[in-house]
This record gives structure tokens, sequence and C-alpha cells, in this order.
């Protein structure tokens, strides 16, 4: 009621032939002085089963007001049938009765509302056509709107009948507060009231539920126990004899009588809920109901079809009138379980299906076949990631192939690819050549050829002067400034002639030792000249020379040096190198030879000639103007400037700044050092340059690349790391035929264990190279860890573990490794001359090995008789045919030349008489200690034990 629609109406009658409404005003005040006038409008009550001209205008002014909730007023003019509608809100018999005389009250359930408007239209009907058409319009849209639209303010209208009359003397005011009040009141009450019923209407559900799923269980164990009986009652039947037939027959009414029973408990059953309605098929059905639910019971005839059981709809309706009306609440609440356990089962459920398909396809999962790459080395795990297998499976095929490894072990590529067939994959083999850079597939135009200079190596014996006539050519002395005088390590040099020609030297040492590194400075090598001096003629390590430079394809100039000595005979010489095959011009053959003399300078300007004259004979050229590519002669660690390499450029132009690849290493130009020690920027062919900027120490030999990028550098010097370990890890794969040999082998070899720490990777390699060869098949030296830079704590620790001497050549162990050493009482060797070292190294072997076990047969015998001795030994008759036969002698008993026992001669007689000796030709008897296994026809050698100091090398 709002004062804006009231102001109009005041002081205006409302329309009709007759009033049905009382108006009366009432006058509001409000504060700070302001007051209000409303009109309060009272209806009045319809009067049922009284037709006239009244009532029914009274019940349509009724019902157009009924939505304004001033129905209480009716109550006051309105009579008798008071009492009825006070109830109303919720039994569909009372509202069908009362449903005329309600104010259109529209009960919540659609079917009633359904059932509620048709006779109150037709009621309505009749005297709305004997109605004048005034109020026509107004009944006719309150006879619709009543019934559906209106349901959800239906609880309000219905009051409670109670007081509905105010005291005598109430003031307009108090009484509508009173009726306010009063209006308010009942709303809560019916609020109340309709919670209530929805409670109980839950309440009584969830029992009915619970009863229903009570007598189902019930109806299925009394099924179980009945079919129980039926079978035994059945064996028994058949079992007992005729006698027993009425027994049987009377046990059979009774089985019929219980299904009997059953029927109705299961009829029950059905008349109740039924079971099916509960089980998890049928929950996610009602589940789909809530969009149905708007449109109330309009659904429902349509689930009942569905169920196709007459009986199931039938239930349903039962329920619904036991449990009362359907509200969207209970509606609702008949879903929300379905609803809630719907989705935590649907969830479950494609789990479930998810994990049933997976495993489904996981068990026939299909072998698939892979491509696998191999390099040259590999792991067995490695293998196996590769090919998705499992590595104990790959460890397995391979112990069936007769290999012994496991999983960490590396293996080859061709038992990599029995492994690969084996499990049903293709290989795909990959070689260094992949990924490396292969430098001698890289063949430069002949037009961009350009001459260089001659690379040559002086080889020959030691001291024959090689260092002194390079040096002698370079005009400088660096012999005395080498510890033992001997050049140790390999250097390079250039020198420009009068003519302005140049010519690289390498400075190759001159000992045995250093074979190795003079054949690879053969390899880089253009010319090589053969020092051989005059006075010592041709030495075992001239010979070696000479065939280093044949197998490299070298040509050859013999310098005959220390002319200038009164001992010299070169004539000598040259006709000694015939034997050699090395016949020189002044022989008639194709070597050139020159006469010199490092100390006078005699004939060097002639050398040189020759040297240039067979460099232009050999036409040597290289390419400039392209990367770099050279050869590692020489590499150290330095101790201000890290690690330093003497490269000689190939071909190319070595560039300071340029990325390279040496050996496994990588590295960027930082600074380039000539031979004199001078800054250059760029080193073209031929040139001999020291190289800083490398990331580790290359080995001698190692070919040094220039490549584009850093990433580049870094992924070939990865490459090769990987190969080197595991080529060095590679192990063949052990069968059990070399598993028991190489037990064998290690149980009859002596190893001599060493740790090598030098100045130079040239020395470290020189010294391996060195004491690998005094190595044979009784002893043998074993390096345990070789490497450049001073004698470290680790190095003490690995020797010391091992029980091995350190060799340090040209270095000392720092202050730490020093304190370890005293501690551990490590035994340490240091010299700065090779030979000294190797021939140290061969007495320590010797030492280890002991002295040399020599046996001098002094006499053979034969058995001729056995005969005993004492109470358990045998003796032996014996005629001497060789020597003598010695008590206390070695013997050695063979039978068919297999030995029978070792022993010794415990007693010898002669005619039952002790001797000490017994000759060739006469006959003895001996008792041999530890055996009796003697027969006639047994041949008996007598020997002497002496030792000899061994030697090695
Ligand atoms: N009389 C004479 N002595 C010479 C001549 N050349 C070298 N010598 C001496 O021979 C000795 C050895 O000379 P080196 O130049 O060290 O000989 P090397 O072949 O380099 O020796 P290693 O470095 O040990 O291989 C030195 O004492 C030289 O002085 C020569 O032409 N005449």
């Amino acid at each position: 009621m709002s004062e804006t629609d009231n102001k109009p109406t005041l002081g205006r009658k409302p329309l009709g032939l007759k009033r049905s409404v009382e108006a009366g005003e009432v006058k509001q005040t409000f504060s700070h002085g302001r007051t209000n006038k409303v009109v309060v409008e009272v209806k009045r009550r319809k009067v049922i089963g009284k037709p006239g001209a009244d009532t029914a205008s009274e019940s349509k002014a009724a019902e157009t007001k009924a939505p304004e909730t001033k129905a209480p007023e009716a109550e006051a003019p309105a009579p008798a049938p008071t009492p009825a509608p006070a109830p109303t809100p919720a039994p569909a018999p009372e509202a069908k009765t009362e449903a005329p005389a309600a104010p259109a009250p529209a009960p919540a359930p659609a079917p009633k509302a359904d059932a509620a408007p048709a006779p109150e239209a037709k009621a309505a009907s009749e005297p709305e056509a004997k109605a004048p058409p005034a109020p026509k319009p107004a009944p006719a849209p309150a006879a619709k709107a009543a019934p559906a639209p209106k349901a959800a303010p239906a609880p309000r209208p219905r009051k409670p009948a109670p007081p509905r009359k105010g005291p005598p003397g109430e003031t307009p005011q108090e009484r509508v507060k009173r009726l306010q009040r009063e209006a308010e009141e009942d709303r809560l009450r019916m609020g109340e009231e309709n919670r209530r019923r929805e409670e109980e209407a839950k309440l009584q559900a969830i029992e009915e539920e619970k009863r229903r799923a009570e007598d189902n269980r019930r109806a299925e164990e009394e099924a179980a126990v009945k079919a129980a009986a039926d079978a035994k009652a059945k064996a028994e039947a058949e079992a007992q004899a005729k006698a027993e037939a009425e027994a049987v027959a009377k046990a059979a009414p009774a089985e019929d009588s219980k299904p009997a029973a059953a029927t109705p408990a299961s009829d029950n059953g059905a008349a109740a809920p039924g079971p099916r309605r509960f089980t998890p098929v049928k929950r996610p059905e009602p589940a789909r109901k809530p969009e149905g639910a708007g449109a109330a019971g309009g659904a429902k005839p349509a689930v009942a079809k569905k169920g196709g059981a007459p009986a199931r709809g039938a239930e349903r309706k039962n329920d619904r009138r036991q449990s009362g009306k359907l509200t969207v609440n209970r509606a609702l609440n008949d879903d929300e379980g379905a609803r809630a356990r719907s989705l935590a089962a649907l969830k479950r459920a494609r789990e479930k299906e998810r994990r049933a398909q997976f495993s489904g396809r996981s068990q026939p999962r299909e072998k698939q076949v892979r491509d696998v790459i191999v390099p040259e080395a590999i792991t067995v795990q490695e293998l196996a990631n590769r090919m998705a297998e499992k590595g104990a499976d790959l460890v397995k095929a391979l112990f069936n192939m007769g290999m012994m490894v496991t999983v960490n072990q590396t293996i080859d590529q061709d038992t990599a690819e029995l492994l690969v067939e084996e499990f049903g994959h293709n290989i795909e083999r990959v070689s260094s050549s992949d990924v490396d850079i292969n430098v001698d597939s890289d063949v430069d135009a002949p037009e961009t050829l350009k001459p260089r200079a001659p690379v040559v190596t002086i080889m020959g014996h030691v001291d024959h002067g090689k260092t002194s006539l390079l040096d002698a050519l370079r005009g400088t002395d660096v012999v005395r400034g080498e510890a033992g005088g001997i050049t140790q390590h390999m250097g390079a040099y250039q020198i420009k002639t009068k003519g302005g020609d140049k010519i690289t030297f390498l400075d190759t040492p001159g000992h045995a030792a250093f074979t190795q590194m003079r054949m690879r400075g053969a390899n880089v090598t253009d010319i090589v000249i053969l020092v051989v001096a005059a006075d010592d003629g041709i030495m075992p390590q001239t010979i070696e020379a000479i065939n280093h430079t044949k197998a490299a394809g070298v040509p050859m100039i013999v310098a005959i040096n220390k002319c200038d000595k009164e001992e010299a005979n070169a004539q000598k010489v040259r006709e000694r190198l015939l034997e050699h095959e090395v016949i020189v011009e002044a022989m008639s053959g194709d070597v050139q030879d020159v006469e010199v003399s490092a100390k006078t300078g005699k004939g060097l300007d002639e050398l040189i000639e020759k040297l240039l004259l067979q460099a232009e004979f050999m036409e040597l050229k290289a390419n400039p103007d392209r990367n770099a590519v050279g050869t590692v002669i020489e590499a150290k660690l330095d101790k201000g400037k890290g690690p330093v390499a003497t490269v000689l450029v190939n071909r190319g132009t070595l560039k300071r700044g340029d990325i390279f690849v040496v050996g496994t290493e990588s590295g960027r130009v930082r600074a380039m050092n000539d031979d004199k020690g001078k800054q250059v920027k760029e080193a073209g062919p031929s040139m001999p340059i020291e190289v800083l900027g490398l990331g580790g120490v290359p080995m001698a030999g190692d070919v040094l690349t220039v490549v584009e990028s850093e990433q580049r550098a870094r992924e070939v010097s990865s490459w090769r790391q990987e190969q080197a370990t595991a080529k060095r890890t590679a192990t063949a794969p052990a069968s059990l035929d070399t598993m028991f040999s190489a037990l064998k082998a290690k149980q009859d070899v002596i190893e001599y264990p060493v740790v090598i720490k030098a100045d130079v990777q040239g020395s470290v390699e020189a010294i391996a190279a060195a004491l690998h060869n005094l190595s044979n098949d009784e002893i043998k030296v074993r390096i345990l860890h070789s490497g450049v830079g001073a004698i470290t704590e680790t190095d003490v620790s690995l020797a010391s573990a091992s029980g091995a001497p350190i060799i340090g050549f040209n270095v000392r162990p720092n202050a730490k490794a020093r304190e370890q050493i005293e501690k551990s009482k490590t035994a340490m060797m240091y010299y700065d001359v090779i030979y000294e070292l190797t021939e140290e190294v061969a007495k320590q072997m010797a030492g280890i090995w002991g002295p040399e076990k020599i046996e001098t047969v002094v006499g053979r015998a034969e058995v001729k008789q056995v005969f005993p001795a004492g109470k358990k030994d045998k003796a032996a008759g014996l005629l001497v045919v060789e020597g003598a036969i010695r008590k206390g002698l070695h013997a050695r008993l063979t039978r068919n030349d297999v030995i029978v026992s070792a022993t010794t001669i415990a007693s010898l007689r002669r005619f039952k008489d002790d001797v000490d000796e017994v000759r060739t030709g006469l006959e003895c008897g001996v008792v041999l200690a530890d055996t009796n296994d003697i027969r006639a026809g047994d041949q008996l050698e007598v020997f002497e034990v002496s030792h000899r100091e061994r030697t090695l090398g």
C-alpha cells in the first residue's frame, strides 16, 4: 500500500453497482509534523452456496483485490464460511472444497492449481454472465491469473481465522497497525508451517528410501535362502527312497508356498519404491529431471511411461500421495542426492574407463621399430635408452651372445648393431665424419696455391751435432741452455737465407725415446737432413731415422758433420749408408750429401743451396688465402700464459682472433709469437708460431683447424672429447674365455706401476714410450697416470695407493704434495735426462722381477724297480744313465715325458750304504721327498738351481 497509489483514489468511489469494498480514511503522522491521509479498503469475503447478485459481485471484487493482500478485512463483513478457508494452504481435498470460497489462494503445486480454478471459473462464469458489463474486465483476468502464475504469493492470503475483530474503541490507525501486525504474524506462521511441512516431507522421503532399501535387501536375502533351500530339498528328494516321497511331496507344497510368500513380499517391494530406482544405473536418470522440474508435473507422466512398468508409475503416485504435495524443494531434494552422487560417480566412471582403456592398450602393445643412431662407441645403457628397451634386457642378450658386460660398459658399433638387430630395430651408424672436420677432403684448387717455404727436419744419432748445426744455420746458440746437452723437446725455427728464401727447421731430438715425436715431425716435414758425425759413423738411431724418413716418403739430404775433426771419415759414412739403401750423389745415387762442420761453419751455404734446390724440385705450394690448418709441434702449460702450443701452419693464414679446434680442445687466437719471441698478427703457410688462447693443452701432432664460429668449435671439440672418453673406457666385450685368460695372464705378469709428470706433453709421451719398451712378457710397466705440470696431491695419493713411484721429469712437487710424499713415503724419481730415467727404471724393474733362476742338469737315471722303504715310503732302484746323482739335489720325475713330480733326493744308497754321489753306469737306490708315485720305467732328472742378477732393456 503506497501513498502515491492511494492519493488518486482519495474521495473517489470504486466502480460498481454496489460497493463491495468498504473504504475508510486513515491519517498518518510522520516525523517533523508531516501528515498524510490514506484510504483503507476493506474487502468482503465471498459467501458460498448463497447465489445472488451481491455474492457474485462480492466474490468478483474479492478476486480482483486478492493480490493486494487486503483480504483479511473481508472477514469482517463476510459471515459464515470464514473458519473453513483458514487451514487451506495444503491438502488437496480441502482445496477442492474450499476453492470456490477461497479468494484465489492458488496453492503451490500445479496440479492443484489446475484443479482449483476449474470450478472457480465455472462458479464465476455464471454470475458473470448475469452481471452488468462494467466489472467484467476485472474478474476475467482474475480468474485466469489466480491459478498458476500467482502460485508463489499464494501463502499470503491464507491467513488464520482467529481475532478478526478489533477492540471496540479502536481508532482507524490502531486498526491499521493491528491488521498489519496480524498480517505479518500470519505470514511468518505460514512460512514456518511451510518449512516444517517440507522438512517432514524430506524426512519422510528419507525414511521411505531406507525402508525400501531394507525391504529390497530382505527380499534378496529371502530369495537367496529359498534358492539354497530349494537346491537342498531337491538333492534330498532325489537321494531319498520312495518311502520319503510323501515327505518330499509335503516339502514341494511348502516350496510352492514359499514362492507364493515371496511374491507378495516382492510385490510389496514393488509397491513400495522398488530397488531398481536406487540402482546405480537408474540414478543418473533423475538427474535430468531438474530441467523439467520447472514444468512441474508435466514431465512426470513421461517418466512413468519411460519406466515402462506401470507398477512403477503407481509406486510414484503412491509415494507422492503418501509424502504429501510435491514441492519445488522436494523435487530438488529428490535429485540432489542423485546429482551429487552422479557427478562424483561420473568422474570415477570416466577415470575408470580411461584407465581400463589405457591398460587395455598397454598390454597387447605393438612393438615399435625405431631407427637407432649408434656412434662408434656407446654404453649399453645409452643404447638401451635409444632403443627404448630395458638395460637389463640388453645385458641378458649380450650374455646369451657370450659377452659379459654391465650396463655401464661401452661396446663398439658392431656389437651394438648385433643388439639393435636382435631387438628388431634399425641401426643408423654415425661416424666422426658426420660431425668432425675432415681436413683431408678439403682440397685447394691448383690456381689458389702459392709457393711456400720448405719444412726441414734434422735427424740423427745422439750428439752427432743436430742442435749445433741448426744453431749454426740460425746464427744462435741454444745448446748450452739444455739439460744434459740433449735437445729435450721439439722446437721449430725459420731462417731467411741470403737470397731471401725462407726455410723452416724442426729440431727433433736425437734420442731413441723420442721416436714418436720424430715420426710426427716427419709427417709435416718436406725434407729431412740426416746428420751423421763423420767421426762416429752410422749409429742405431741413424738407421732408425733413415727408416722413418723412408716410411714417410720424404726426400733426404745427408749432412756429414764434424768434418773439421781429424778422425772424420766422410767416405766411410757414405759407404756405410749403402748398407741401408741410401745411395748418395757421390756414390752415383740420388740422395744429396754435404760435408759440413757446425763448429767451423764449413759447407753450410752448400747445405742451404741443396735444400732450396730440393724444395724447388718439389714445387712446394699452399693456399695462403683460406682458414688456417696447422699441426701442433709442441704444447705446454705455461705458468703465465696458460696453455701454449707451437704450431706449424700447413695451409691458409692463421690470424689473431681466429676461432679454432685443436685436437679435443678449442680456443681463439689470443696472441701469436714467432720463433724470435716477436708478436705477429698473422702466420702463413710453413710458418712456426707459438699460439696463445687455447682451452687446454693439446697433444703434439694434433691438427689445428680454424672454424667459422665458436659454436662449431665447441661442437667439434666436445664430440672429439666424447669420442676420446668412449675409446679410453671402451672395453672389448669380455667372453668367458677371455675373462679367464686375462685372469691367468694377470697372475703370470708382474706389473710395474708408475705415475709420470713432465714439463711438456712431448716428454710425457717419450717417457711413456721408453718405459713401454722396457716391458716384456713377464714384467710390464703400467702407467697409472701421466700429465703435464707440477706433481700434485692427487698424483701422490694415486701413486701411494698403488705403491707406485712418481717419475718427475723437469718438474717438482708443490708444497702440499711434498707433505703428502713425506707422510706416505712415496718413492720419487726426478730426472731431467731421459736415458738416465729409463736406465734407472730398468734397474728397478729388474729388482722387482728378482734374480734370474738358472737350472743346470747334473744327471739322469732310469727307474728299474720300486720297493718299499720303511713303513710308508717307497724307494726306487735306479740306473744312472747320464752324469751323476747327488743327494739333496732337485729332481724331476717324468713318465712318458710328462712331469709326475718335482722333488728332491731325500736319500741315496748304494748296496745299503748311504752315499753322496752315484755316477753313470752304476745302480743305486733313492728315496724321493714328498712322493711315492714312482713306477718302473719312469725317468729321473737331477739338476742344480743357481740365481743370476737380471738386466732389462
Ligand atoms: N768438432 C765438432 N764438434 C761438434 C760439431 N757439431 C757438434 N759438435 C759437438 O758435438 C756435441 C753434440 O752436439 P749437439 O748439437 O748437442 O748434438 P745433438 O745431435 O743435437 O745432440 P742431442 O741433442 O743429444 O740429440 C757438442 O759438444 C758439440 O759441440 C762439429 O761440427 N765439429
